[in-house]
């Protein structure tokens, strides 16, 4: 034991968890009404985002960021672009150098840093807040989050601290509650692992339930240990970029090997080089089916050593006040910036002349201009409805062939009574209970968290939040008249609420005070995602992530930005896209050095490895 305690890389990087903060504070909402204010409070950021003044910042964008107190008045008070731009008349500065589809965290990201870069940006959203996935709905007095609540990347240290990074970036700072743990799961033969925030203590606790695979675990945990230092040391930018990538080898050739060897692998390979126990190898199936709804051997080793480290590096943090608060805050920082939002805005089609895309159509008959366009919306969204009529090009027809849609899920959101929980009940649990066949199953495994626990200001006095999700296939609940529908969610949330009183809260039923449950047909209305999906998931066994499309498309200026972009599922994954989206943006409207002879070698490059996934 006391070996791997001090054994090399993983364990250097690890230091004692944040103090436990409980004050509900958004200093971008209370503290900044610009951007400028914020950076006195901050201190100039740093890394991966960069900060500079926008570029030809439009007077009525400036009046207005300095005049709108606070994200409510900004989503009423919309910019809108240049009447002359909007009828597609003009070229040049009169026209927006971006417009993004969307305002899920990939999109948002991807905007922010754009703004940050000098760009002048609309974001329009279909729905009326932003965030998607990452959005927040309030009733009774609860503040839910919709979708994500395990946040990553939201930590203060380290390149990898994406959501930090991104907020940082325009000014903005969210008080985060450490997690003491990530997860805990609840798992087949009453096997109940605690994934501690400390990585000593995760491992000893795996060690005290599986004594014959010390070797192996240390083995496959410390190999994600070498991914993570290697991505940890990297300045983030676009991987399609070729001066950064080139730079970036120059400046660590041992660390961008590293990566390179591990982009085609997967996690569940790697694991079977030093694990036999077939308990361990499931446990390790669950640690990645929670980040990529697949098993360990369809899940990128890249990925899985991004996640299952930096949750010890960085720990999981939770924004005070809720999720929601991120795009909020991002939303806010890009309007500071001299960008716009506009919300209600639901794009229809993507409008292309000579194989370049140059604006999009709306729902209510607007046609908007841009130097470039950037789909947040799901890559099946953005070619099979935005771009119908168009012929799909051939890397996005290779994308469909090698992914498909993963699941929907079926959501309850819940308020119960606050003594139905027992003292010292964590934050998020994993639940299988029967079988690891069961794993990937639809209503097979049930997430639940329960933010509450970190931040009681979510609920009522004396009342928490369950937030519980479980895979299912729209398939399931297309088709069925409005009354039987409405059985069948009772029906399925009532077995899930079973279970719970089985395994973790006996009497919960006769504590729950309000409950919503959402299915697949939710998903896909309020998130505008094909099928209510949650992401790409591989159709096979994938190479690793060497066959994930990064942001560029076969259509001229036509960006995506998202879970199906390069790294894929995931709020810190979608960032990071949204961070590589920005720089091949600004590169190719000349906010960044490009070369494009390089260019055309790179993405030539980039396309035939992808051929060979
Ligand atoms: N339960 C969960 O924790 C959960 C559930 C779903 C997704 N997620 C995660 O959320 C992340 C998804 O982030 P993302 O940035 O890719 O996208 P997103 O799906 O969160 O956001 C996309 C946004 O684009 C908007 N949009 C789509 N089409 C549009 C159109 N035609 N016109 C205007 N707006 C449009 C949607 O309304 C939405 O707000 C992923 O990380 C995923 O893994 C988590
Ligand atoms: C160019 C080439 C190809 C190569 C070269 C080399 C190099 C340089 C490379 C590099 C690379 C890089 C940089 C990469 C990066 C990556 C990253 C960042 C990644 C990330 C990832 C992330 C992820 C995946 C995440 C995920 C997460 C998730 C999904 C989460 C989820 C959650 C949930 C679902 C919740 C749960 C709950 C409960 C349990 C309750």
């Amino acid at each position: 034991m006391a070996n791997y305690l001090c054994s090399s890389s993983p364990l250097t990087h690890l230091s004692s968890p944040l103090p436990l903060q409980s004050v509900a504070r958004n200093r971008c909402f209370r503290h900044c009404k610009a951007s400028s204010s914020c950076s006195l409070l901050l201190g100039s950021s740093s890394g991966v985002f960069g900060r500079r003044r926008p570029r030809n910042r439009s007077r009525r964008g400036a009046r207005a960021s300095s005049r709108v107190p606070n994200f409510m008045v900004f989503s009423q008070a919309v910019l809108t672009p240049d009447k002359k731009a909007e009828t597609g008349g003009l070229n040049g500065d009169d026209l927006y150098d971006a417009i993004v589809i969307g305002s899920g965290i990939g999109g948002l990201v991807a905007a922010t840093q754009l703004a940050v870069k000098g760009a002048r940006v609309l974001v329009l959203e279909k729905y009326v807040i932003p965030g998607g996935s990452s959005g927040f709905y309030e009733r009774d007095g609860y503040t839910f989050d919709v979708g994500s609540s395990v946040m990553f990347g939201f930590s203060n240290k380290g390149n990898l601290n994406l959501i930090t990074q991104a907020l940082a970036a325009v000014g903005c700072e969210m008080e985060v509650i450490p997690d003491p743990s990530t997860v805990h799961f609840h798992l087949p033969n009453d096997l109940s692992i605690r994934v501690h925030r400390e990585y000593e203590e995760f491992i000893r606790e795996l060690f005290s339930k599986f004594p014959n695979e010390k070797e192996g675990i240390l083995k496959f945990y410390s190999e994600c240990w070498k991914i993570f230092n290697a991505l940890n040391s990297l300045e983030l930018k676009s991987l399609e970029e070729p001066l950064y990538l080139f730079g970036q080898f120059f400046q660590k050739p041992i660390e961008c090997l590293t990566l390179a060897y591990y982009i085609p692998q997967n996690a569940g390979d790697i694991a079977r080089k030093y694990i036999k126990d077939p308990q361990v190898l499931s446990f390790i199936d669950a640690e990645c089916f929670i980040v990529s709804t697949v098993n360990a051997l369809q899940t990128p080793m890249i990925n899985a050593g991004m996640v299952l480290c930096d949750r010890h590096f960085g720990g999981i943090n939770y924004p005070v006040g809720g999720v929601g608060g991120i795009a909020k805050s991002l939303a806010k920082g890009l309007v500071d910036m001299g960008s716009n939002i506009q919300y209600k805005a639901n794009v229809t089609g993507i409008i292309v002349e000579n194989g370049k895309a140059v604006g999009v159509r709306l729902s209510d008959g607007r046609q908007l201009f841009a130097k470039t366009i950037i789909s947040n919306a799901t890559r099946w969204d953005t070619f099979g409805k935005l771009l119908k009529g168009e012929n799909i090009p051939k890397g996005e027809q290779d994308f469909q062939q090698r992914y498909v849609k993963a699941p929907s899920f079926l959501s309850i959101h819940m308020g119960v009574k606050a003594e139905v929980l027992p003292p010292e009940t964590d934050c998020h649990h994993f639940i299988l209970e029967d079988s690891w066949s069961r794993l990937e199953e639809s209503y097979g495994s049930i997430f639940l968290s329960i933010p509450t626990v970190l931040d009681p200001s979510l609920a009522p006095e004396g009342r928490h939040i369950l937030h519980i999700f479980t895979t299912s296939s729209i398939e399931d609940w297309e088709g069925l008249p409005r009354s039987e529908y409405e059985v069948k969610k009772k029906r399925v949330a009532d077995l899930i609420v079973r279970r719970l009183e089985e395994t973790l809260f006996p009497g919960l039923k006769s504590s729950i005070t309000f409950m919503e449950v959402g299915t697949p047909k939710t998903h896909r209305r309020y998130l505008a995602r094909q099928n209510g999906t949650y992401g790409p998931m591989p159709r096979d066994v994938p190479k690793g992530l060497l066959g994930m499309p990064f942001n560029t498309t076969g259509i001229n200026s036509l960006y995506c930005v998202g879970d199906s972009c390069f790294p894929g599922q995931g709020v810190i994954a979608v960032a990071f896209s949204g961070v590589m989206c920005a720089h091949r943006v600004a590169a190719d409207i000349g906010l960044e050095k490009k070369s494009p002879l390089l260019d055309s070698a790179l993405l030539g490059l980039l396309g035939w490895l992808r051929s060979l996934a």
